[in-house]
């Protein structure tokens, strides 16, 4: 079905000679065909499942919340499944009718052609109706499965950005995550009803055909042979299946792109939210929130539209169903044979051995029985996971977070906040979870309001854990933390965290635009492009930025990759994008991120992208930020960037208490109303830089000794 061999040459999209477009959705799709392919039938597996009890008070809640969302949809798929599973055995009753015509027209050698026409189109027209209602519930069932996947990835959307960091690193809850997120193109609460109701009415079909058939079947005989001539039609059926846009006429080669903005940013979002890259960055800016909306409203303005490649593809897969020929092909093939064994019957009865009625009835029953059994015990197997699958997803809206939400409003007065913020630990130890070490042992100090602290120390001392628990990025094993004298535990976690602009040493850029990485700096501005810009300034980017050829709207890792299969060797680039050739063995190959990573930017133009993201939210004439949190933000920067950002940061600071961690001594320890040296845990020496000079301890041992080094 896919791109299975590689040919010399380049695949280009815009040959309009050898390649077809075709629009699925956001999906652009590019194919070349070639004529003569051949066809792999696909299997599937069996399996069984148990727990189908405990779970099925989730099925009930899902069926009342799909019934909200989409009851129209529901009860007309609903009907139709049972409309159609009915109809088999209408089919066969006509069958028992054209029998009877046979019989009659042996025992008398006569046949009233009237009835025998008016039975045989009524058994064409059941056998039409079946085809153009399978087609219908197709798309009925899209329909709903798309609704279904709008509905619930909202939903699954808020129960991942809601959670803290300490809980998204549970592995239990990981997996718990892994398998509610939508991988493919159903949703679990989709593939599960379906599931379930199509193993409904396959019993329903069963019952009612078996009821008719032995009704019917009574007086037949030559069993063998119309079983043998029966099955041989199945054998011609697996031979030639239907096809879509990729398996008709021999492709050899395709690609799909998409250029829908909304799309892509839709997923840049969802994975910002999924994995545990950005974790820190989305609980201590409080974005879970934000992004949320954002999330919604795209879903929203792309509605249908906002399906994978899969999805699409597989929509208009089930459109093409809606062609004359195959709506008419059952039909075509089936007429023939009654007809000519009926006339036949009816010309030469005594040498006829087998009735036409009987044919049919056998072809029917063993079709039937054959797909009715078959699914059955693939849904039984199925049902039980997917079940338990309902559970998981509606549990992770009610996981807890490990960093639990205070009560108290936090700043109680909003006008302090302009004088600073005091952060105080007492005797605060904290221990990493799984490891045996602790990485804070014992400390306390005190930051007055407006200070500006910097803490130095070798490697792995536990200076970015300090600044991780002032966040509250996780909580302290022993101790307390004061925050402007109250203890951060009891504080609202969303204004303690308005409250202060963190930069992470190991902070990550989002797969999103720049203007959007700098924009959720402050998500209550994001939409302001002046203050955007304004903080790239700040952080040292805009004129990198303005050096790109698509500027703020650059994306840093492209969230939403091209898929391509069978491409010549030839072809390096497709949509502006380097071709990975490596999996090229895969069935779908994939590809299309930019090759650079990272728009191709170096270290010191990321870093100066995260600075500015905690600019915009710093920046503000109106001040919500007492707390300014900077560890490392200079690692990557050459020294003059390095120079040029803490002149920045010292006359951005204002009133606002800064706590700055740094492994270099000098540029801001001169400047600092207190320096904590800290070495394995601990805090070794506290005070100023000329008193920790004076005390000629460790401090100022390094210092000289970093001095020298510019000497
Ligand atoms: N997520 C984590 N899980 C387990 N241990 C951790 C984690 N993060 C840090 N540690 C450990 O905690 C200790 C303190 O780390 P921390 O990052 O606070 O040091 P640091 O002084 O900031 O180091 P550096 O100067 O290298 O950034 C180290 O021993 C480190 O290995």
């Amino acid at each position: 079905m896919f791109g299975r061999r590689r040919t010399k040459g380049i695949f280009d999209p815009n040959d309009l000679l050898h390649t077809k477009h075709h629009r699925l959705g956001v999906w652009d799709l590019y194919v070349q065909y070639e004529p003569k392919l051949s066809w792999i039938p696909s299997s599937w597996k069996v399996e069984a499942y148990a727990e189908i009890i405990n779970d099925l008070p989730y099925l009930w809640r899902t069926i009342r919340d799909v019934g909200r969302t989409c009851w129209h949809l529901l009860i007309v798929y609903v009907v139709l499944l049972i409309g159609s599973s009915l109809l088999p055995a209408l089919s066969l009753w006509y069958s028992g009718q054209l029998l009877k015509i046979v019989q009659t027209a042996v025992d008398d050698r006569t046949v009233d052609k009237r009835v025998l026409f008016q039975v045989a189109g009524g058994r064409m027209t059941c056998s039409l109706i079946e085809r153009v209602s399978r087609i219908v519930e197709h798309r009925v069932s899209s329909a709903l499965n798309n609704r279904i996947k709008q509905y619930y990835s909202g939903h699954i959307f808020h129960a991942m950005a809601r959670l803290d960091v300490p809980t998204y690193e549970d592995p239990v809850v990981s997996s718990q995550l892994d398998s509610v997120i939508p991988t493919n193109r159903h949703s679990i609460v989709w593939s599960t009803l379906s599931g379930l109701l199509n193993t409904g009415t396959n019993g329903l079909r069963l019952c009612t055909q078996s009821f008719v058939l032995l009704g019917v079947l009574q007086e037949q005989r030559d069993g063998h042979l119309l079983t043998l001539l029966t099955f041989s039609n199945h054998a011609l059926s697996l031979l030639s299946p239907d096809q879509g846009l990729l398996g008709t006429g021999g492709t050899w080669a395709w690609a799909a792109t998409t250029h829908d903005q909304d799309y892509i940013r839709m997923e840049g979002l969802k994975r910002l939210v999924t994995g545990s890259k950005h974790r820190k960055e989305l609980v201590a800016g409080g974005l879970s929130e934000f992004l949320t909306n954002r999330y919604r409203k795209l879903v929203d303005r792309l509605g249908h539209r906002a399906g994978d490649f899969w999805t699409q593809y597989n929509e208009r897969t089930t459109l093409g169903g809606l062609e004359f020929l195959r709506l008419i092909r059952q039909p075509l093939k089936e007429l023939p044979q009654q007809i000519v064994f009926t006339l036949r019957a009816v010309q030469y009865p005594s040498s006829i051995p087998v009735s036409l009625a009987s044919l049919n009835l056998m072809q029917q029953t063993s079709d039937a029985f054959a797909l009715a059994l078959t699914s059955l015990a693939h849904q039984a197997g199925s049902i039980a996971e997917r079940l338990s699958g309902l559970r998981k997803l509606y549990e992770a809206e009610n996981i807890q977070n490990k960093v639990q939400d205070g009560t108290m409003p936090f700043p109680e007065d909003a006008q302090s906040i302009r004088a600073g913020i005091s952060i105080e630990f007492k005797d605060v130890s904290f221990q990493y979870h799984g490891s045996d070490e602790y990485a804070l042992r014992h400390v306390s100090f005190k930051v007055e309001p407006g200070q500006l602290c910097v803490i130095v120390g070798s490697n792995g001392s536990g200076k970015s854990t300090i600044l991780k628990l002032v966040a509250r990025i996780y909580d302290v094993t022993e101790g307390h933390i004061l925050v402007d004298g109250k203890d951060i535990k009891t504080l609202r976690l969303d204004d303690l965290r308005r409250a202060m602009a963190i930069l992470f040493q190991d902070y990550t850029l989002f797969p999103l635009s720049i203007k959007d990485n700098i924009a959720l700096g402050d998500p209550e501005n994001a939409d302001d492009e002046d203050k955007i810009r304004e903080a790239a300034r700040l952080g040292g980017a805009e004129d990198f930025i303005a050096r790109l050829p698509d500027g703020f709207d650059t994306y840093l890792e492209r969230p939403v990759r091209d898929l391509y299969s069978g491409l010549p060797e030839g072809t390096k680039t497709l949509f502006g994008r380097s071709v990975d050739h490596s999996n090229f063995g895969a069935l779908v190959a994939g590809g299309g991120r930019d090759s650079a990573g990272s728009a191709g930017l170096s270290g010191g133009q990321l870093q100066r992208l995260a600075v500015s993201r905690t600019f915009m939210r710093s920046s503000v004439s109106e001040p919500k930020v007492g707390l300014l949190l900077f560890d490392e933000p200079s690692a990557s920067l050459d020294p003059t960037a390095e120079q040029d950002l803490f002149a920045r940061l010292r006359e951005l600071r204002g009133n606002k208490t800064m706590v700055f961690s740094t492994h270099r001594f000098g540029n801001l320890t001169r400047h600092a109303d207190l320096i904590m040296y800290m070495h394995d845990s601990v805090i070794l020496e506290t005070g100023t830089h000329e008193q920790l000079l004076k005390a000629e301890g460790d401090y100022s041992r390094l210092w000289k000794m970093q001095a020298q080094a510019f000497l």
